[in-house]
């Protein structure tokens, strides 16, 4: 659906040449929801705006459904950009109007007929979940409600592709799981392609399929959100991670815990059907060893779970070593990381 092919974008200012995106190559399938994580000024957005040409390359080439992006202009670029649709972080709603006219705006422009318009408008406003608050304005409205309002127009004329500007970051995490959800099921229902970026991996973990991980302009990682959950190659793509994993709070609690402990202690990783199994009750049965659980986290990913447990184990060198050799025989990583 969306072949990003070696692109690039300088931005020229009379002080330096930034070079805010480098030979990006991505493809992204029809009716997937692809995640773009990274750190603020990574080029995620510059990236995300070049797909509607709201930035022009600097080189490359991007194809999105059958149009060659880079050769669009005028009417036929006005055409493309009604299938490549967008949502933003601060809405960019219209103020002045209530919630039925924001969404029926981009029909307007399109020509669409007055009854048609309303038809379409009562269709989407039931899609997003805003039934009873068409006749509001937008600074009536919560954060959530906004972007649903945002999402209703961005669907108005029936886009191939959704790209999402940071779409969760001005919202509560409530807020930011239900618009989530919404997103996910407008995907499935609809079949849309969604490109999203964003700063939070949870917002990756929820709802992508597959991710690319962003750094100074280039695309580092890339593939699975399970396979890069199990396996970061970057470090910037294990410090995501450890955003779902090891929050600030279980860390704390660990290194408290490491002072106190009397064996060794170990960072165990396990993802899918692995987290569904009850190993710990297997491995003290196998291999007889006291064990003590620090601390756990699951995370969910669309498809499948990945999880974090710290044990210490406590018994005799050789217990702990067949301890060790039974989590690797079951596909749980282990890492040592103390020895009491
Ligand atoms: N119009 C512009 N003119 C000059 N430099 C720009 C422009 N837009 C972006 N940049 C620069 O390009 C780099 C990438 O910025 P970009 O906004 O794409 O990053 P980002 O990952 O989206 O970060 P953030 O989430 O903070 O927006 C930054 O160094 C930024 O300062």
């Amino acid at each position: 659906m969306i072949r990003i092919n070696d692109v690039s974008k300088v931005f020229k200012t009379k002080a330096a040449s930034i070079n805010a995106v480098q030979n990006v190559e991505l493809n992204i399938e029809q009716g997937e929801i692809f995640g773009i994580i990274g750190y603020s000024g990574a080029g995620k957005s510059t990236l995300i705006r070049l797909l509607n040409l709201l930035e022009v390359p600097s080189s490359g080439f991007i194809k999105i459904a059958d149009y060659d992006m880079m050769t669009l202009r005028g009417k036929e670029l006005r055409k493309a950009r009604q299938e490549i649709s967008m949502i933003f972080q601060h809405f960019n709603l219209l103020w002045s109007r209530t919630v039925r006219q924001n969404i029926a705006y981009p029909l307007e422009i399109a020509g669409v007929s007055s009854a048609k318009r309303k038809e379409r408008v009562d269709e989407l406003i039931k899609l997003v979940g805003l039934e009873g608050r068409g006749d509001a304005y937008p600074s009536q409205l919560s954060g959530g409600q906004k972007q649903r309002v945002g999402i209703a127009r961005a669907l108005a004329n029936n886009p191939k592709v959704l790209l999402c500007d940071e779409a969760t970051s001005a919202l509560d995490p409530k807020t930011t799981s239900q618009i989530l959800d919404l997103l996910y099921d407008i995907n499935q229902k609809l079949g849309l392609t969604i490109v999203l970026i964003t700063h939070e991996m949870h917002v990756i973990h929820k709802i992508c399929g597959r991710v690319a991980v962003m750094e100074d302009g280039k695309v580092v990682e890339q593939g699975a959100v399970l396979d890069v959950f199990r396996n970061p190659s970057e470090e910037i793509t294990r410090a995501f991670v450890k955003q779902i994993t090891e929050n600030d709070e279980s860390l704390e609690v660990i290194e408290d815990q490491l002072d106190d402990a009397n064996g060794t202690v170990v960072k165990l990783t396990f993802v899918g059907e692995r987290t569904e199994k009850p190993f710990v009750s297997e491995l003290i049965r196998n291999v007889d060893i006291d064990v003590n659980i620090l601390q756990g986290n699951i995370a969910r990913t669309k498809d499948g779970s990945y999880g974090t447990l710290f044990i210490s184990l406590e018994g005799s060198e050789d217990k702990v070593k067949a301890a060790l050799a039974f989590l690797e025989n079951h596909e749980v990583q282990a890492e040592v990381i103390t020895h009491g």
